[in-house]
């Protein structure tokens, strides 16, 4: 059964209807205006606002609360923004100017290389240009200090599988949203993004990875998508969402990302080929070629932009994959003769903006109102024509009048689009969305609260004809103030970080028991076989020469058995902990990036994974440790074997730590137990210290936390015996001190320690996700 439409019609546990369709409700709302004129406009809102369900509005309610501004969204504005990194021949992007709309889904399109990416992330604040100019919100500012306001959403959709739908979403709500924010309400929004992205009647479920998927992939890409949404961002941005989609599935997610973005949420998709009804959910479209722009504007208006220019389109064919072609050169079918290069689109997309921009008759667009682009002398007009927004009125007739016959009214942006009415491809959208509710009660009162508003609405028509009215996108100016104050205090601290990783961590690890009980097994295994490979010995590891004059009545000396069984403990230890140490992060390193990359504190992750880690590696160590001891009978003391195993425990986790942290997680493991070998075998059993220092190459054994564990042990197992033989002599052969444990136990916690300070920088430096 496909889940992902099942899904898509299930109600939530406390939603009435069994059309209840979640986000994609919005679509069928009216208008949403902005710009509040002595409170009229306020009141047309509340309107349209009260045609939503009331998962949506809760959904719009705390949007509000988390970014304390009523009307929430960011618009991006753009002039000339070049980015020429160092040691790059050619610029990435160069001179892109122009829009991203708040309220709008736009798609960046371009052949791979094109910069998409670069570009996206120049607008997430991720990345800096070398030149240009960025407007948030009409106001010119840097786009690192909103970061937190955005949202992305990558093409994987990296979750942790053994995490249900409820809690991936939840830890995502718990660590990004406004500190203030009490259990219950950081719940209610978490509750109100499941239910809005209709994964209620899943939220318990395991997401499940991809080879052992639990829930199914469109599921998987809103789950991915509500971590983002928990966290009330301003604008969000996503890598091809729909790939790896059927096509069901792929039109639910973009209908539910259209209705999002319906509702102030800017949203941006990377996009590749996209099939036709998705592409016609587009609003806005920016096209890329070798870093540059060939078009920007209006969905509606590309073909027609592309037709201009001499290609066809033929009758049947997608428009998705026509444009794709075109863009990335290879129009040739679409257009018989003359240039179809890129370069060629490239130039043609910037002479007639500048044609547009000097008033010239043969410029190919005309700016519409961006206000970076075109509010001042210096303006480039940067977008393709977009039809002047309607009148209020006729919005407002529109919208009313088709509620008065019960057709679906005019949306946002297709009237944005053109006041002739909605596109040929608009329509086709609508036609294709279900539905759901043609004669819903919810319709019907919605129709009534309508009528009922339709007398004081005429009465406001006269006061707000004065005005201009706003669609999206609307500067919020006047709210940016409040917005940057109310950013300091996005994010859990990072000690309640802390806390929030330890939990979630010891979580997983009490769901992965399998694995748990496999690694004690073979701690256990290893110890006994050690255990009954020196029982035959009795406890006896070590004899020497009697002190004189006594020392003739010596019959044999033994002075490797000590060091041997330190190799051998060294060795086991490190076949037994480097595989399940290196799990901890590498298997969840796409998982952390993400969540670094949204804003999550590393330091505080990275540490509440070491402390989580340590009940498991003390639960290991005994199990080593006691088998070995009961078989083997040395006289060291229990507890010194034991803290020493388990600092030695501490140092190979985090080696196998800064493994992950550079190798790839298929071969991280078989590199950290060859890693954790060589760092045994550099104990100095054999070759023996001694031998080590006639190299003057001691230095190098003593950075191995294996040198320091066979030190220990021999002390432990020959300084007893001292008033027998001659220790010295012994400690002189074999070149180890026979004093020292508490200084050696500390040097092994000291190495662990380092080498997870190594893990941390590589966590901090390693590579950045694609976007
Ligand atoms: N930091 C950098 N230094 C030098 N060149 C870079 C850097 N980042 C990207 N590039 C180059 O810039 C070009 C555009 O890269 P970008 O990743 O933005 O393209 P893209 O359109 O996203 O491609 P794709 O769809 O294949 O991912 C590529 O040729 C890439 O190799």
């Amino acid at each position: 059964m496909d889940l992902e439409a099942s899904g898509s019609r299930s109600p939530g546990p406390h939603i009435s209807t069994d059309l209840w369709a979640g986000f994609q409700q919005a679509l069928d709302a009216p208008p949403h205006v902005y710009n509040d004129v002595d409170g009229v406009i306020t009141s047309i809102r509340k309107t349209a606002e009260s045609s939503l369900s009331p998962e949506i509005r809760a959904f719009v309610e705390s949007m509000r609360r988390a970014t304390d501004v009523t009307d929430f969204g960011l618009s991006f504005g753009y002039k000339d923004l070049s980015c020429h990194p160092k040691g790059s021949r050619e610029p990435i992007l160069s001179h892109i100017s122009g829009s991203i709309r708040r309220g709008a889904l736009t798609a960046i399109m371009g052949g791979s290389g094109a910069g998409k990416t670069t570009f996206v992330n120049v607008l997430m604040g991720k990345a800096e240009c070398t030149h240009g100019e960025i407007q948030i919100n009409g106001v010119p500012d840097k786009l690192k200090r909103y970061k937190k306001l955005v949202g992305y959403v990558p093409q994987d959709d990296i979750v942790l599988p053994d995490m249900t739908v409820y809690e991936n979403i939840h830890h995502s709500a718990r660590i990004r949203l406004p500190r203030e924010w009490g259990d219950n309400d950081v719940r209610a929004h978490v509750e109100s993004v499941i239910n809005c992205l209709e994964l209620a009647h899943i939220k318990d479920s395991m997401v499940g990875s991809i080879g052992k998927p639990t829930i199914s992939g469109g599921q998987r890409k809103r789950v991915s998508i509500g971590m983002e949404l928990a966290a009330a961002p301003m604008a969000i941005f996503l890598d091809e969402p729909t790939s790896g989609l059927d096509a069901t599935a792929a039109s639910s997610i973009m209908r539910t990302l259209k209705a999002i973005a319906r509702l102030g949420i800017s949203v941006v998709v990377i996009i590749h080929q996209p099939r036709v009804e998705i592409f016609d959910m587009i609003d806005d479209l920016i096209l890329l070629a070798n870093g540059q722009q060939l078009y920007e504007g209006p969905e509606a208006n590309v073909r027609p932009f592309f037709e201009r220019l001499g290609y066809t389109f033929p009758k049947h064919a997608n428009l998705g994959d026509v444009v794709t072609d075109i863009i990335t050169g290879n129009g040739r079918a679409y257009k018989q003769e003359g240039d179809i290069s890129k370069d060629g689109l490239v130039a043609h997309w910037r002479t007639s903006r500048y044609a547009a921009a000097s008033g010239n008759e043969g410029g190919d667009i005309a700016g519409d109102g961006d206000a970076l682009a075109s509010g001042t002398s210096t303006a480039v007009p940067s977008r393709a024509p977009s039809p002047p927004p309607p009148a209020l009125e006729t919005i407002m007739s529109a919208r009313l009048d088709s509620l008065e016959s019960g057709a679906d009214g005019p949306r946002t942006h297709e009237m944005a689009k053109g006041s002739s009415g909605t596109s040929s491809t608009n329509r086709r959208t609508r036609s294709e969305v279900p539905d759901v509710r043609p004669d819903s009660p919810s319709r019907s009162r919605s129709r009534s609260r309508f009528r009922d508003r339709t007398l004081s609405i005429a009465s406001v028509r006269e006061s707000v004809r004065e005005s201009v009215p706003v669609f999206f996108p609307q500067p919020v100016n006047p709210q940016r103030a409040i917005m940057l104050q109310y950013l300091k205090k996005r994010g859990a601290s990072r000690l309640k970080q802390m806390r929030l990783c330890l939990s979630r961590a010891l979580l997983q690890q009490s769901r992965d028991f399998p694995t748990l009980f496999f690694e004690l097994g073979l701690a256990a295994l290893a110890g006994s076989l050690l255990g009954l490979a020196e029982n035959p010995k009795a406890g006896v590891l070590f004899l020497a020469p009697y002190y004189p004059p006594y020392d003739v009545l010596s019959v044999s000396m033994d002075v490797k058995s000590a060091p041997e069984m330190a190799l051998l403990t060294a060795i086991a230890i490190g076949l037994v902990s480097s595989a399940p140490g290196v799990r901890f992060f590498s298997e969840e390193m796409l998982v952390q990036r993400r969540e670094a990359e949204a804003g999550h504190s590393r330091l505080a992750y990275f540490v509440a994974k070491n402390v989580s880690v340590l009940p498991r590696m003390m639960l290991a160590c005994l199990h080593f440790t006691t088998p070995l001891f009961l078989l083997s009978v040395p006289i060291i003391p229990w507890w010194v074997a034991f803290a020493t195993n388990l600092f030695y425990f501490y140092c190979i986790y985090g080696l196998a730590s800064c493994v992950s942290m550079v190798a790839k997680r298929e071969s991280a493991p078989l590199l950290a137990t060859m890693t954790s070998l060589i760092i045994g075998i550099l104990s100095g059993g054999a070759p023996s210290l001694n031998s080590v220092k006639t190299w003057h190459l001691e230095w190098l054994w003593r950075m191995s936390p294996g040198v320091w564990l066979a030190e220990i042990y021999f002390g432990q197992l020959v300084n007893p015996l001292r008033h027998i033989y001659d220790v010295h002599l012994a400690s002189r052969l074999v070149g180890f001190d026979l004093e020292g444990t508490g200084r050696n136990l500390g040097v092994l916690v000291a190495i662990g320690t380092i080498y997870r300070i190594i893990a941390f920088v590589g966590l901090v430096k390693a590579k950045k996700m694609r976007v």
